[in-house]
């Protein structure tokens, strides 16, 4: 089971999450567990960023199995859920990924919202459910929840990039890989900083997608060395 996080919002994880789910083989399922930013439809709240992720999934799930947690406007959630009087907990988050039927994918996947550090309100963080999530994954099927780290290639990423990795480890969780993902089509020293991000990160790197002219998943899966994920995440 993975979890995808970035060095920001609007880093490139709903891209790079795609993209690996294209190239995962078998039963495979994205989950988007917290999203804002979603358009009100007959059927309810939809968010891009779960339609995506379903676009690449096989296993037929409802759109509430893939996006339990959905806000209309495009701020960050813990504010959202304030203005509309619903409480995000870290624990929540957890069991309604535990009631889909996640355990049985071969390549489950769960896109963050935000980067690692994401805020629910009440002292309580997205990367709490991680940690629950890889406790009781760990507990109880032997495993590991890995975390994929897709740095956002700009100016500045640098720094993000290794204060998450600082955040990621402290919190016991394991990096599984990362990427690269060009999101500043003019950034200078595109060489350089992989170079940079290469020497400072020690988990497997699964490539370098450049900026796209059409993002989408089929292309930037091209870039990407699925087999390089250390598989058990541990
Ligand atoms: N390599 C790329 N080339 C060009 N555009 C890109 C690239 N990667 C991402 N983008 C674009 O940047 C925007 C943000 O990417 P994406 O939605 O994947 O970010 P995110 O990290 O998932 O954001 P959020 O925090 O909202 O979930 C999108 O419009 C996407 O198409
Ligand atoms: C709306 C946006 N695209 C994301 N879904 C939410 C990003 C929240 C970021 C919160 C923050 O860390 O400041
Ligand atoms: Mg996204």
């Amino acid at each position: 089971m993975y979890f995808v996080t970035g060095t920001d919002t609007d880093s490139g994880k709903t891209l790079i999450s795609s993209a690996l789910l294209f190239l995962a083989q078998g039963k495979k399922c994205g989950f988007k567990p917290i999203a804002s930013g979603c358009v009100l439809t007959p059927d309810g709240l939809r968010n891009a960023d779960a339609q995506a992720l379903m676009a690449q999934s096989n296993m037929g799930l409802r759109y509430q199995q893939v996006n339990p947690i959905a806000f209309e406007p495009a701020i960050a959630p813990h504010i959202a859920a304030q203005q509309t009087a619903t409480v995000l907990d870290a624990k929540a988050v957890v069991s309604q990924l535990l009631s889909t039927p996640i355990f049985t994918a071969d390549f489950a996947l769960i896109e963050g919202a935000g980067g690692w550090r994401l805020p629910l309100g009440g002292n309580q963080y997205l990367s709490d459910s991680v940690k629950q999530l890889d406790t009781y994954v760990q507990t109880y099927q032997g495993e590991r929840v890995g975390v994929i780290l897709v740095v956002g290639m700009k100016l500045g990423c640098l720094n993000h990039a290794l204060l998450t990795l600082q955040a990621i480890e402290a919190d016991g969780l394991k990096v599984v890989g990362w990427v690269a993902n060009q999101v500043d089509a003019n950034m200078s020293e595109i060489a350089a900083n992989l170079v940079s991000l290469q020497q400072m990160i020690t988990a497997p790197y699964l490539g370098y997608v450049p900026y796209l002219a059409q993002p989408s998943a089929e292309q930037a899966a091209t870039y990407l060395r699925f087999d390089a994920i250390s598989l058990k995440g541990n």
